[in-house]
C-alpha cells in the first residue's frame, strides 16, 4: 500500500453495550491527515438484553443470536459510509482472559466485507495474545498519532473512560517511522460498566446520567478502601481487564443507598485512574479525556481533585471524544493493511511488536 493515505472507517461495539460507534479517518498508518464524519448505531433495548446474556462465552457457546445482532448494527450503520475505503471493525468483546481462554470479539469480518463490497480488517486482539499480551488496550498507537497531530512537545496522558478505563502515557518527542517509541499503556479498572449494572438494576436506567444520582449521595470509604485492595492495583503494567472482572463492586455496595451506591461507584473508577497515574513515568502535562464517563460531572471533578496534571476533555486539544476510539480501528485498520505493529511490549505486555488483525478483501483498497 506504499504510504498511501486512505479514508478508513473504523467501528467499536463497546463494553458499556450502548452501541456501535463509527468514525471515518484519513490516514496512512502513521500519521492523522484529515478527520471526517462518524455515526452512531444505538442497540435496542432487545438487542442489549442479547448481547448482554452472551457476555462471557466462547466461540461454538450458541451465540447465533448475538452474532446476527452485531452484524446487523454494522451493517446498518456501515451503509450510510459509502466513501470509505477500508473498515475496521472490532466488533463486540464478549469475554477477555489474555492469561487463560483467550480474547473474543464477536462478529464475522469475512461476512461483512461481503455485505458492504469494502475491505475489513478485523480480530484485532487474537495475535498478540497468542504472543503472550494483554491484547489490550489497542488504542496507544493511535493515542500516538494523535499527540502528534496535537503537536504536543510535552508527555501527555489519555484516559478513556469507557465500560472499562485505559490509560496511555505518551512521549511525542520519541518515536521511530513504524513504532511509537515512548508509550505506556494499561486498563486502569472499571469504569463506566458497572455504575451502569447499578443503576440498570436497582432503577431501570442505561447511566447515571450527567451524575445526577452520585450528586446526592455520600462515598462510603469503607468500601471504596476494600476496592482498592484488590491484586488487580498492584499489578505493574501493562494489565488490562474483562468488562466484569470487578464484579465485586455490586456486592460492596449492596446495602448502600442508591444515591451513596452510585457516589462510591463513581469514586472507585476515580480513584482506579488515580493510582493508575502512579505509573506513569513522568508526569504529563495534562491528563486528556475520552469515552462516556467524560460527560459525567461528578467522575471528573473527582478525577480533577485526586490528580495532579490539569483533567480536561479530549475537546480542549480538538479531539472528539465520542469518536476517538471508531477512529482508533480505522487507523490500526490501515497499520494492519501496511503490515505494520499495533501493539508493542509497552502497551499490551506482547512479546516483540506484531500487527493484530485478519484481513478479509474484496478489492475495494486500491493497492
Ligand atoms: N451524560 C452522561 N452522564 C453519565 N455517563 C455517561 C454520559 N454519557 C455517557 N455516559 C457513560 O458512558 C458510557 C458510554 O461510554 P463509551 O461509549 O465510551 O463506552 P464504550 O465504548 O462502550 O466502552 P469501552 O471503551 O470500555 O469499550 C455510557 O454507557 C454511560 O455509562
Ligand atoms: C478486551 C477489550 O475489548 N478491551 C477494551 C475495553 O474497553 C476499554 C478497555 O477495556 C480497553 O482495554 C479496550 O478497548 C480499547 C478501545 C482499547 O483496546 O484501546
Amino acid at each position: 500500500m506504499g504510504a498511501r493515505s486512505v479514508w478508513a472507517l473504523g467501528c467499536m461495539s463497546g463494553t458499556s453495550l450502548d452501541g456501535v460507534d463509527a468514525a471515518l479517518i484519513r490516514t496512512d498508518g502513521a500519521q492523522i491527515h484529515e478527520f471526517g464524519r462518524g455515526g452512531y448505531r444505538p442497540y435496542s433495548e432487545a438487542e442489549r438484553r442479547v448481547l448482554k446474556a452472551a457476555l462471557g462465552r466462547w466461540p461454538g457457546e450458541g451465540l447465533e443470536e448475538a452474532l446476527s445482532v452485531v452484524q446487523r448494527a454494522h451493517a446498518e450503520l456501515l451503509a450510510d459510509f459509502p466513501e470509505a475505503e477500508l473498515v475496521g471493525f472490532h466488533g463486540q468483546t464478549l469475554a477477555h482472559e489474555p492469561q487463560g481462554r483467550g480474547t473474543h470479539q464477536l462478529g464475522d469480518g469475512a461476512a461483512l466485507a461481503e455485505a458492504l463490497g469494502r475491505d475489513v480488517v478485523w480480530d484485532f486482539r487474537s495475535a498478540d495474545v497468542a504472543l503472550g499480551g494483554e491484547g489490550a488496550p489497542l488504542a496507544p498507537f493511535y493515542h500516538f498519532a494523535c499527540a502528534k497531530w496535537m503537536k504536543a512537545d510535552r508527555p501527555v496522558a489519555f484516559l478513556n473512560l469507557g465500560g472499562v478505563g485505559n490509560l496511555t502515557w505518551v512521549d511525542p518527542r520519541k518515536s521511530s517511522p513504524e513504532i511509537p517509541g515512548a508509550l505506556l499503556a494499561f486498563d486502569t479498572g472499571p469504569a463506566n460498566a458497572p455504575i451502569n449494572d447499578l443503576v440498570g438494576e436497582r432503577l431501570g436506567l442505561d447511566c447515571d446520567r450527567d451524575g445526577a444520582l452520585a450528586a446526592q449521595g455520600e462515598v462510603a470509604d469503607g468500601a471504596l478502601e476494600l476496592f482498592l485492595e484488590e491484586g488487580f492495583f498492584r499489578r505493574m503494567p501493562p494489565k488490562s481487564l474483562d468488562r466484569d472482572d470487578f464484579s465485586l463492586m455490586l456486592d460492596l455496595v449492596r446495602e448502600l443507598s442508591d444515591a451513596d451506591a452510585a457516589a462510591t461507584m463513581t469514586a472507585m473508577a476515580a480513584a482506579a485512574v488515580m493510582q493508575g497515574m502512579e505509573h506513569c513515568p513522568s508526569p504529563p502535562e495534562r491528563l486528556l479525556v475520552t469515552g462516556g464517563g467524560r460527560h459525567n460531572p461528578v467522575m471528573m471533578a473527582m478525577l480533577a481533585a485526586g490528580i495532579d496534571c490539569p483533567v480536561v476533555p479530549v475537546e480542549a486539544a480538538g479531539l472528539d471524544g465520542d469518536m476517538l476510539e471508531a477512529q482508533a480501528f480505522g487507523f490500526l485498520a490501515v497499520r494492519v493493511a501496511q503490515g505494520w505493529p499495533t501493539s508493542a511490549p509497552a502497551t499490551t505486555g506482547v512479546a516483540a511488536p506484531v500487527g493484530g488483525g485478519q484481513v478479509s478483501r474484496v478489492g475495494s483498497l486500491v493497492v
